[in-house]
């Protein structure tokens, strides 16, 4: 009851208009079956008892207009029920993706059982609260014909109208039955189907068709998508075949109580109880409650199956935040003193090892910590936790002394700017994809381009075919110009992508810390000679945090943090960490070795001394 009610809220609240009429009609046309089987049956005994022509011309007068009704209602239902479904589906789709943008932190997209709900909850899926409502409402119309129908065969034969009653009992309860397995099918076949979903992505992919191509996986993928296919199909055949079996034994026993209760009419017409008008409105009864009645149980068992899909999305739209908001944030104020991580320790779940390992550090305010570890020591992680998608497992992170958990995340991040090392690209134009970084600059073309050109990115960009409004994807066509017909969008190369990336991030340049993590790994030697001068003119004075793997590109931070396996392991400037002789140093070493021209690589190991020496 409480998601039926909550599905006529959101039916009423999409369209209330359109709603009405729709319900209005509905219950309309559940008379009409009724009316025009009376009509009949008056109209029959009216000829045989030769009645007054007038009443006659009246009848049959009303049986016109109720099968004109009839004729004409069911298009007019059938518009309205488009439109609701349009409406409905709009709000359920506005509501379930604010809700799951409501969700502060990255938790809930990790969790299968909430994508598998997310999946069913969606409209396009075909989800549609409507459902719930129109099944009812049909249930509703059918029962009302039904009554009618109920009480004309209690005039005529209250025991057969009993027995024909008691036939709909099993039908109900098949009926539910089956839309009980469907549901629980559904639900088991979502990790399937979102797995071939996967699979079908991948094949239509363009940035997946250059690996599929050249390592020949296309059979590969395409057989692994196909047996999630035939997995899912299996299921529904076997729910289609517990189907047939219920629906044909219910049928039969339809056909069987109907058969048994034209008899009856039959021979009560001989004996002469009933008259022929009689006969006629209880064979037009018997059709009508049978139809009826399996018009009951399926809506029954459809609505019942919607509200489970309703139930998926209730569950989407109410689910608790993956982190706990304070019940009144605190205000996030500009960055006076810096950020501190005390103590942090993380992992990704109890089932997962410790990322990080009792970090402890201090960025201050205007400085630049550079962050250094080998693949996997926890970098991205330490990044995640400072704009809070996900919380310390133990230990704090204060901004200016206060817990990021006791002030409003979405407040906090509007004062952080990043480049993710996955970066985002966007099917979109230029000046939307660096947009994206503050939605204020839309309109603002001096401060896009201003942004495009400290990543060094604005001369290819004011070069392309329509400028900055130029589609960068092949994926859409542009819009369409008259004379040539739709426009092809243009595609930028891995380091134009990431400029982009960088530019989106300069956008925000009045954010109190940027992150940078691997922010020129995909440029040429000359770009990132160029966007680190840039970087490092648009760092000065600002509070940063970098990542790389290219340490050249670091040594001028005012501090250097060396994270092994997740614990902090060295702290200090380049200078001094050089002369410490430890992990950072052999990396440099490492690294630097590469550059020499007598084709001598440093071991792994070799004297730091030597490093600072070639080095620094
Ligand atoms: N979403 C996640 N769920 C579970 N484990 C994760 C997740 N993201 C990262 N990890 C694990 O956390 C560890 C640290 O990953 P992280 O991305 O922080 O490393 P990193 O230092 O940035 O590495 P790289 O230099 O390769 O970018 C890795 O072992 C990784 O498998």
């Amino acid at each position: 009851m409480r998601r039926f009610a909550a599905a006529v809220a959101l039916c009423v609240r999409a369209a209330p208009g359109v709603f009405v009429a729709h319900t209005v009609l509905a219950l309309v046309t559940s008379t009409t079956p009724v009316a025009s089987a009376w009509l009949m049956k008056l109209i029959i005994d009216h000829l045989v008892h030769r009645g007054a022509p007038g009443t006659l011309l009246a009848l049959t007068g009303g049986l016109g207009t109720v099968g004109l009704v009839s004729a004409m209602l069911p298009q007019l239902l059938q518009y309205l029920r488009g439109e609701l479904d349009r409406e409905v589906g709009l709000r359920t789709q506005e509501r379930l993706f604010t809700a799951t943008g409501r969700q502060v932190g990255l938790g809930r997209f990790e969790d299968p059982h909430f994508l598998d709900r997310l999946r069913l909850a969606q409209p396009t899926a075909g989800m549609n609260p409507n459902d719930v409502v129109a099944g009812v409402l049909n249930v509703v119309r059918a029962a009302l014909t039904m009554g009618g129908f109920v009480g004309s065969l209690f005039l005529l034969g209250p025991v057969m109208a009993g027995l024909l009653l008691l036939s709909g009992v099993p039908m109900f309860v098949g009926e539910i039955h089956l839309s009980r397995r469907r549901a629980r099918m559904v639900w088991e076949i979502g990790p399937v189907e979102r797995r071939e979903f996967f699979y079908n992505d991948l094949l239509s992919n363009v940035q997946a068709a250059k690996e599929i191509r050249l390592f020949g996986t296309g059979g590969f993928l395409r057989g692994r998508m196909l047996a999630e296919r035939r997995t899912a199909n299996a299921a529904k055949r076997t729910m289609d075949r517990r189907d047939v079996a219920v629906q044909t034994g219910l049928a039969a026993l339809a056909a069987a109580v109907s058969g048994t209760g034209l008899v009856w009419a039959g021979m009560a017409a001989q004996r002469g109880v009933l008259s022929i008008g009689d006969v006629t409105i209880f064979i037009a009864a018997i059709a009508g409650m049978q139809g009826a009645l399996a018009t009951v149980a399926g809506e029954i068992a459809r609505s019942h199956q919607a509200l489970e899909l309703f139930g998926h999305y209730l569950a989407v739209t109410t689910a608790e935040p993956d982190l706990p908001v304070a019940p009144a944030p605190l205000p996030v104020a500009a960055l006076r003193d810096g950020i501190t991580l005390r103590d942090v320790w993380f992992r990704y779940s109890p089932q997962h090892p410790w990322v990080l390992r009792g970090v402890t550090l201090h960025i201050p305010r205007g400085r630049t910590l550079a962050l250094v570890g080998l693949n996997g020591a926890g970098k991205s992680t330490l990044v995640k936790l400072l704009c809070r998608f996900y919380d310390p497992t133990k230990g704090t992170i204060l901004w200016d002394g206060v817990d990021i958990r006791e002030v409003d995340p979405a407040q906090l991040r509007r004062r952080i700017g990043a480049v993710f090392q996955d970066f985002m690209h966007y099917d979109m134009t230029a000046t939307e994809n660096i947009a994206l970084g503050d939605l204020d600059a839309l309109d603002d073309a001096p401060r896009l381009r201003s942004a495009a050109r400290r990543a060094g990115v604005h001369d290819t960009l004011a070069a392309l075919p329509q400028g900055y409004e130029t589609l960068l994807s092949r994926t859409f066509f542009m819009t369409s110009d008259s004379e040539h017909g739709p426009l092809d969008g243009v595609a930028l190369s891995g380091g134009q992508r990431q400029r982009l990336a960088l530019a989106r991030a300069f956008l925000r340049d009045r954010c109190d810390l940027m992150i940078l993590d691997e922010p020129s790994a995909g440029l040429d030697a000359a770009a990132e000679h160029e966007v680190h001068s840039s970087l490092r003119e648009h760092r000065r004075g600002r509070t940063s945090l970098l990542i790389s793997h290219r340490l050249g590109t670091l040594r001028d931070a005012d501090a250097i943090a060396v994270l092994d396996d997740g614990e902090l392991v060295e702290l200090g400037d380049h200078a001094t960490l050089l002369d410490a002789a430890g992990r950072y140093a052999q990396l440099f070493a490492l690294q630097a070795s590469g550059y020499r021209d007598d084709g001598a690589g440093e071991p792994a190991g070799s004297a730091a001394l030597t490093a600072r020496e070639r080095c620094s």
